[in-house]
């Protein structure tokens, strides 16, 4: 594939297990300088793709380049010019935090004044310099990923993949990991890809998002020009019967204003340009048809509602989420 100036650009780029199609034919490009997000249900293929452009799995077919260079075949040059945060961590719990990170600073060829200055300036970011003598398995899971995020940024990369950066952890701990990858794409200009099953954490971080979901790439925008593409506020009407749901379905359709009508079982789902204008109106066909309506909700879009929208099925439907890291990374190291 030609030479790109973009940090990634991927051209039908496709990773087949046995019968299983992970990642289906996927063309995207993220620009230097973005912070983007992969967002989709467990499964969605999310992280065999960042295998792939992190050069630890081969695509079935298709190509790719990042940072400039093919995946297939320049990787090293792919490896020096990235930082991978793995969704299960990958530290020396014997080790200190300063040996982790030295370690890995070898592994990169740094001598050992450049290793101790970066080791001081990525513990210092990520404010884990004060406890770079203690070993690994005496941190919380929130100073773990801090750690593993300061390891990432060890040899000076270009981009970072970051797979589920904030899984398991409490809203807190959360909320720091989201201000430090806000100073790194924002303040040292690092470009940024991660994956997220979170609609908040996609929503809040990231200036493009692709929605995935079984293999696939279903949208792609800014998180508000992906809400804007429904074409309003949504109104979710609970009836008491599937029967009166399809009534007023019936009877909805044509009113003015009315974007979007579904029905599913007895709840309606009505996408209207103004939510606060089009109630009335709408109680009003409900009162004449007799209905009795059991709950009313009026919401601005989500990302959940757009995965609905383009899947027919909510991004939590699909979540068997516990809350714990996976094994996925060491399976594909494998393969
Ligand atoms: N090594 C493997 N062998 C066989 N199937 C695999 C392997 N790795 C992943 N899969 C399957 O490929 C599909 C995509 O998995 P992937 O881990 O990429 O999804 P994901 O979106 O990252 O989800 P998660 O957040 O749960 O990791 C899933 O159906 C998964 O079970």
């Amino acid at each position: 594939m030609e030479v790109s100036d973009a940090a990634i650009r991927t051209e039908g780029i496709s990773k087949k297990y046995d019968g299983l199609t992970a990642v289906d034919n996927i063309d995207i490009t993220v620009e230097k300088g973005e912070l983007f997000g992969l967002l989709g249900p467990n499964g969605a293929g999310k992280s065999t793709l960042i295998a792939m452009l992190s050069t630890m799995l081969r695509p079935t077919s298709g190509s790719a380049s990042v940072w400039g260079y093919d995946i297939a075949r320049n990787p090293t040059k792919v490896r020096q010019s990235i930082g991978v945060v793995f969704q299960e961590t990958t530290l020396d719990q014997k080790l200190t935090g300063r040996e982790n990170l030295d370690l890995h600073g070898r592994l990169y060829g740094l001598n050992r004044k450049q290793r101790n200055e970066r080791i001081k300036e990525v513990l210092e970011l990520v404010e884990l310099y004060r406890w770079e003598n203690e070993i690994v398995q005496k941190y919380s899971g929130g100073m773990m990923r801090r750690l593993e995020i300061a390891r990432g940024l060890m040899h000076y990369p270009n981009l970072l993949f970051l797979d589920e950066p904030t899984i398991g952890l409490d809203p807190q701990t959360r909320n720091h990991i989201w201000d430090y990858i806000r100073e790194l794409n924002r303040d040292k200009n690092i470009t940024m890809v991660l994956t997220t099953h979170y609609m908040e954490e996609a929503d809040r971080l990231c200036n493009r998002i692709a929605i995935i979901d079984h293999g696939k790439i279903i949208t792609m925008g800014t998180p508000q020009e992906l809400k804007s593409s429904l074409g309003g506020d949504i109104i979710t009407l609970g009836l008491s019967s599937e029967e009166d749901a399809g009534k007023l379905l019936g009877s909805c359709s044509a009113m003015p204003g009315i974007n979007n009508i579904s029905a599913s079982g007895n709840t309606v789902r009505i996408t209207v340009t103004n939510g606060e204008r089009a109630i009335p109106d709408i109680l009003g066909t409900t009162t004449k048809l007799g209905l009795t309506i059991e709950s009313v909700n009026l919401h601005k879009p989500t990302l959940d509602d757009v995965f609905l929208h383009y899947t027919g099925k909510g991004i939590r439907d699909e979540e068997h989420d516990n809350g714990k890291p996976r094994g996925r990374v060491r399976r594909m190291l494998r393969r």
